[in-house]
């Protein structure tokens, strides 16, 4: 049976329990609708849906289900992005929110997104009750009787209301109110000239992006705005990025290449349904640079904070830079150095916004969280990760920083160049075979029982396993200690491993796709060194592998 995961249910579209399809869509709706009936009656669930073959009638599908059932289902009139349904779920007073989106996946597969009422990602212990509810409803005669059921009851079901368009310029107001930074009125002019002039390249990579990104940027003043054509228009097969994923570099070719053809100051890239976000600068030669997640996180971080104590505002341990287990520690840093606190969840932003009623209910404060992964998550307003809230601030940044003669780029070196270089190598082994999550689970516990006791000439200093929550500290001379259940986070197959050439290297199964992730992270005093210790540790892991087969 298909699994909640990492960022909810997503899987193949392909018939049968464990595919993404009517009979599953249905069968998880059933199970929330039984969910609410056990927690609130009758609840109120907004629906959203991205461009994707399928998307919009699952979504119909689920909305009508739901209404069939007694609860009160909205959608948006048209496809929309996951930051904003996440946005609305508050305004809106409903009880869940739910999207029918695979993000970045490619275009064979498709997912159910599921929020709870504090806008929120549902948490392991709901996605829990969910699934075993699911389990019940198999056998609901009302719904499942034979195959040709559910086609044919689709259309009987009652229609669900559609959500008030007035969530849009109320989403793109309380966006644009997360750049502050107090400037007089001669910063003033120069920042609206600035935002004038600074030409963006941006493309939503066929996807929900453009139509939010527009009226999010132009109501700002940003004129010069280059949409990449070949990507401009929603396409369910993603023709130009069959893996419209924007970590992979070949997403970003085309805008790239416009970006060079016109000059432009800074290239952003939403996935297709505008969650992630990916950026690309040009250096002081003219030549262009994605920057990767980790990278934009930092970036991200020194600008939040360079902009709050332009405003004055006090920041201290309370407040909180958050970031996933195998997000590098480049943001931390800078996080750290400015007087905040750190805090890590495990992958996803279920976890890393899942910390904001935490924190609240310690008095503390969610200043920012993010991962490796191309994910940046604001305090208030979007509890989960905000693509296009992502590109809105990096395009004010670069706006900004040039009122001093300044680029983002330069911005950035400046950065690396006071904290440290933290360079990222991560690389995937996708496993698409029948027995592949176990091939997969194999080998994850193959690092764990025979694990690389040198890498890159870094000597082991410490794993860190999350499934037993354990630390095991190794002495100069090879012995170790191992305290079990000290990592305080909920268990998960991950190991990490930390070296005395500031080498870490995490190892996990993807939560959302058929691959074993690696995550390699060096910092050093120059790039190169970072670069090189990433390459000698990449080639060691892969001469691990194949020995391992
Ligand atoms: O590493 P995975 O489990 O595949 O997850 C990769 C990413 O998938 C989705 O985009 C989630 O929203 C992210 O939070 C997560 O980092």
């Amino acid at each position: 049976m298909i699994k909640f995961g990492t960022a909810g249910l997503r899987g193949l579209m392909q018939p049968g329990e464990d595919g993404l399809n009517d009979y599953t869509v249905a069968l998880a709706t059933l199970g929330i609708s039984r969910y609410l009936k056990q927690t609130c009656g009758k609840g109120k669930i907004i629906f959203a849906y991205d461009t994707r073959h399928h998307s919009r009638e699952y979504a119909y599908l689920a909305a009508g289900i739901l209404q069939k059932e007694g609860h009160q289902a909205l959608i948006f009139p048209s496809y929309a992005p996951t930051p904003i349904l996440a946005y609305s779920i508050r305004p809106l007073h409903a009880d869940l929110g739910i999207v029918l989106t695979a993000s970045h996946n490619p275009k064979e597969y498709n997912g159910y997104k599921v929020y709870g009422s504090d806008g929120i990602q549902i948490n392991e212990a709901t996605a829990a009750q969910i699934a075993s509810n699911m389990e019940e409803e198999k056998y609901n005669t009302a719904y499942f009787i034979n195959s040709a059921c559910l086609p044919n009851l689709s259309a009987e079901l009652p229609a669900p209301e559609t959500i008030t368009p007035a969530i849009v310029p109320s989403y793109i107001h309380d966006i644009q109110s997360l750049w502050q930074r107090k400037m007089n009125e001669e910063e003033t002019c120069k920042m609206a000239a600035a935002q004038h002039n600074l030409k963006i390249v941006y493309t939503p990579v066929h996807g929900t992006g453009a139509a939010y990104f527009l009226p999010l940027l132009q109501h700002s003043s940003f004129a010069d705005i280059i949409i990449v054509k070949e990507q401009a228009e929603p396409d369910p097969d993603f023709p130009t990025a069959p893996k419209p994923n924007p970590e992979y570099p070949e997403v970003l070719l085309p805008a790239i290449k416009q970006a060079e053809a016109v000059n432009a100051d800074i290239v952003l890239v939403t996935d297709p349904d505008a969650d992630r976000c990916a950026l690309a600068l040009p250096d002081t030669a003219g030549e262009w640079h994605q920057l990767s997640g980790n990278e934009t996180g930092a970036l991200l971080s020194a600008i939040l904070i360079d902009n709050a104590r332009s405003c004055q505002r006090r920041l201290n341990s309370d407040d909180y830079l958050v970031k996933s287990v195998v997000t590098d520690d480049f943001g931390a840093a800078i996080a750290k150095a400015n007087g905040l606190s750190v805090c890590e969840s495990l992958t996803g932003f279920k976890n890393i916004c899942g910390t904001i009623p935490k924190l609240r209910a310690q008095g503390k404060r969610y200043f920012f969280g993010y991962e490796e992964s191309v994910g940046y998550s604001y305090p208030d307003f979007v509890r989960d990760k905000d693509g296009l809230a992502s590109c809105y601030l990096l395009a004010m940044a670069a706006a900004y920083v040039s009122t001093n003669g300044c680029t983002l780029w330069q911005y950035f070196n400046d950065l690396q160049k006071r904290y440290g270089y933290y360079v990222s190598a991560p690389f995937n082994i996708v496993n698409t075979a029948s027995d592949g999550n176990e091939q997969i689970q194999k080998t994850v516990n193959e690092f764990r029982t025979n694990s690389p006791l040198l890498l890159a000439g870094g000597k082991l200093l410490q794993i860190s396993d999350y499934l037993d929550g354990s630390i095991k500290i190794f002495a100069q001379d090879g012995t170790s200690v191992q305290q079990k259940d000290v990592l305080k986070l909920p268990k998960q197959n991950l190991v990490k491993f930390f070296y005395d050439n500031n080498l870490t290297l995490s190892v996990r199964p993807s939560g959302t796709e058929p691959k074993l992730k690696f995550y390699l992270d060096a910092c050093a005093s120059t790039r190169e060194t970072a670069v090189e210790l990433l390459q000698k540790a990449g080639n060691e892991i892969r001469n691990l592998l194949k020995q391992q087969k």
